[in-house]
């Protein structure tokens, strides 16, 4: 299942962000979206995840439910149980299994935890182990290792290395180095131009 992004043009509040960009990623494979704070990395992963559509050109998938988003927001439902969230989502999906996702993320002893009441980087693996249920094999990842420290970030990086090997696939934003093999895809060369008009005078704003 190859996901390719094809001349793709993104867009925020109405405005081109991103234009031209082009780039694929095959089973087994993870692609690094990078560039300076505003360039456009947020906007292009909401696009990919279907959150908004693209400005232009076209996003390629084989599969429209192929896609397990994860974004700023941890998506958690705060007066659940680590595991109840784990296991509503884990319905939502059609998946049976939790233990793996529980393991993987390290959530074992936190499971009986209410989720509202864990910690920022608590909730982000949880937030994060909700990929492991959905059973979807694109994962698009906004800055997953936000919050967490080194061990979570290991046990992030290891749960991707997994999802890769069993065949999946993984595009993420990331501003750091996550340890294991990955395509940089740099979109500072892609900026849309400006688009201001004549008539703007910021004193007025
Ligand atoms: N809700 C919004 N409405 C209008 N413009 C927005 C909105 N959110 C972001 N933008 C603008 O769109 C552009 C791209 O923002 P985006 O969040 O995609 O960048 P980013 O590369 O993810 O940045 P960062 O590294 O800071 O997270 C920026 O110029 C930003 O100011």
């Amino acid at each position: 299942m190859v996901l390719k992004v094809v001349d793709l043009g993104v867009a925020r509040g109405g405005v081109p962000v991103l234009e031209g960009v082009n780039f694929a990623a095959a089973p087994g494979e993870a692609v690094v979206l990078t560039g300076p704070n505003g360039v456009g990395k947020t906007t292009l992963l909401r696009t990919l995840a279907g959150l908004q559509p693209p400005y232009s050109g076209r996003i390629i998938l084989p599969d429209a439910e192929a896609i397990a988003y994860a974004g700023h927001a941890d998506g958690i439902k705060a007066v659940l149980s680590v595991n109840e969230n784990l296991r509503f989502w884990a319905r939502v999906h059609g998946q049976a299994d939790i233990a793996d996702a529980v393991a993987r993320f390290g959530l074992g002893e936190l499971a009986a935890r209410r989720a509202g009441g864990l910690s920022a980087g608590q909730k982000r693996r949880l937030g994060l182990a909700r990929l492991a249920v959905t059973g979807r094999p694109i994962w698009v990842l906004d800055e997953p290792t936000v919050s967490l420290d080194k061990q979570s970030v290991d046990l992030f990086g290891a749960a991707v290395r997994a999802h890769l090997a069993s065949g999946g696939t993984a595009v993420f934003a990331s501003h750091i180095d996550m340890g294991f093999d990955v395509r940089v895809v740099d979109l500072t060369p892609f900026r849309a131009r400006a688009t201001v008009s004549r008539d703007y005078d910021e004193v007025f704003l």
